[in-house]
């Protein structure tokens, strides 16, 4: 059988001399590669050690005990990392596994073929057929001739039938908006979204509320990238957005916690603590290393309601040595092939340029993103955050952000009014009733609001 024990074991003694590398070789190799079983389950415990407490040799070992016969124990690992030619060279070690894996499932395919051809009277288009589809599923891509519409026109029709008599939900997932899921249907699997808006608009109360939807609310487990903030921070916001408690209470509890407070928190944490929700805050993430975090989770959990990597603009890129606009575009595109890979909605949040503080209406548009070129090309939907308040503190209504659909590729563009309370990290429909609720709470400092039938829903 094609595999190379000696890849195998200078991957594992790789990450083990330096667990850097888990992230980079994970993104090439998955445990199935491993042709032998003890590297097989080696490679999944490291996977394990990765997402809590760390790559070394005892704890791998003690994981991986069932089978120290075929590894020799502690010393056999110890021995098996003196024998690591170089643990730079971890990224082509997990190539060269992955290529051998790839070999073999090519082998395989081919000699059941071999025996199909054999049998008498078999159909040879029905194998040719087989063949491809082989083929393509060793190269992890979509088998399948391409047929005209008229042969597949009636599973079309029973979809949208299946659809009409609610068997299929066309909502994906929510953004707990009921005006911007009516207008949107949801997130939907391979969406890349792009969250964009100034320093300080409020993307990450966005990207706060929507954890709390998609996690707390829906049960869908959720992963977050958060380059800039730490990740109790987060949390802090995540629970704001759910409970209604204000940030200041959380930050300082000791001065603003009451006991009304408690109670919203307790019911809070018995909710998150069953909520598949993660916040990798480690500084400095490449999109190589996200994505290995990324398909970890989601291999962790079976499915991922989505993923959100705070902020473009601070991802590291992998290679340096490219230009920053060209970086940057490797930064949407690998966002945007993670999303197909992980089939879950990617959120991609971004800063915008100044221009849009030159112009009477500073509302963004398109062409204020950064690097707006790729981001606008990879984007699905683009989503821009404003408050009026921002530029203008004594407007009519400082509570109310407008969340602008920009670019939608499956339907259309507008603007959905939301109340935004940043002392709490939440945003609510804009009906009367939670507009006059914000002003009450925040009387406007200039003269009194006009009506608020205006943002009525
Ligand atoms: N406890 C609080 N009370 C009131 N407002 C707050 C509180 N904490 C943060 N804010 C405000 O919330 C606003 C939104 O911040 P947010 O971090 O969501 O912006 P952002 O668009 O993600 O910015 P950046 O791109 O700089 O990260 C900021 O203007 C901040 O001043």
């Amino acid at each position: 059988m094609i595999y190379s024990q000696e890849a195998e074991a200078s991957l594992i003694g790789a990450c083990l001399l330096d667990p850097s590398q888990v992230d980079v070789a994970s993104a090439i190799v998955a445990a199935e590669d491993f042709y032998l079983t003890h590297h097989r389950a080696m490679w999944s415990a490291i996977q394990q050690l990765a997402m809590g407490d760390g790559v070394d040799v005892v704890s791998l070992h003690e994981l991986v005990i069932d089978y120290q016969g075929e590894y020799g124990g502690l010393q056999g690992l110890v021995e098996l990392t003196r024998n690591t030619p170089n643990p730079q060279h971890a990224k082509h070690y997990a190539e060269a596994v992955h290529d051998k894996a790839l070999r073999r499932r090519l082998q395989i395919s081919l000699d059941e073929l071999g025996e199909r051809l054999k049998v008498p009277n078999s159909e040879l288009a029905e194998v040719i057929d087989q063949a491809q589809a082989k083929l393509a599923g060793v190269m992890g891509q979509r088998a399948g001739k391409v047929k005209p519409v008229g042969d597949w026109l009636l599973s079309w029709v029973d979809e949208l039938d299946a659809r009409f008599n609610g068997q299929i939900d066309p909502m994906g997932v929510l953004f707990n908006i009921p005006e911007l899921d009516a207008k949107t249907s949801g997130m939907h699997p391979e969406d890349l979204i792009v969250l964009g808006g100034e320093s300080g608009m409020g993307k990450t109360v966005v990207a706060a509320h929507i954890l709390d939807s998609v996690c707390l609310r829906q049960n869908k487990p959720a992963v977050m990238f958060q380059l800039e903030m730490r990740k109790e921070q987060v949390l802090n916001r995540v629970m704001g957005s759910h409970t209604g408690i204000k940030l200041d209470a959380l930050k300082n509890p000791q001065r603003h916690m009451d006991s009304e407070g408690w109670q919203q928190i307790t019911a809070g944490v018995k909710v998150a603590k069953e909520a598949g929700l993660v916040i990798d805050d480690r500084p400095g993430l490449t999109p190589t290393q996200m994505r290995a975090a990324a398909k970890r989770w989601k291999e962790h959990y079976g499915e991922l309601g989505c993923v959100i990597i705070d902020h473009a603009g601070i991802v590291q890129p992998d290679d340096k040595s490219i230009p920053r606009e060209q970086q940057m575009a490797e930064v949407s595109k690998s966002a945007k092939i993670l999303a197909k890979e992980l089939s879950c909605p990617v959120i991609l949040l971004a800063q915008i340029n100044r221009e849009n503080t030159k112009r009477g209406d500073k509302r963004p548009v398109m062409s204020d993103l950064r690097e707006s070129a790729s981001l606008e090309h990879n984007a699905d939907m683009i989503l821009f955050i404003y408050r009026e308040a921002k530029h203008n503190p004594d407007c009519a209504y400082p509570g109310v952000a407008e969340l602008i659909v920009a670019k939608q590729r499956d339907g259309e563009v507008g603007t959905v009014n939301v109340v935004c309370d940043l002392s709490r990290s939440r945003l609510l429909p804009a009906t009367a009733e939670n507009i006059s609720a914000y002003h009450r709470e925040f009387p406007p400092q200039a003269a009194p609001a006009a009506e608020p039938e205006r943002f009525a829903v």
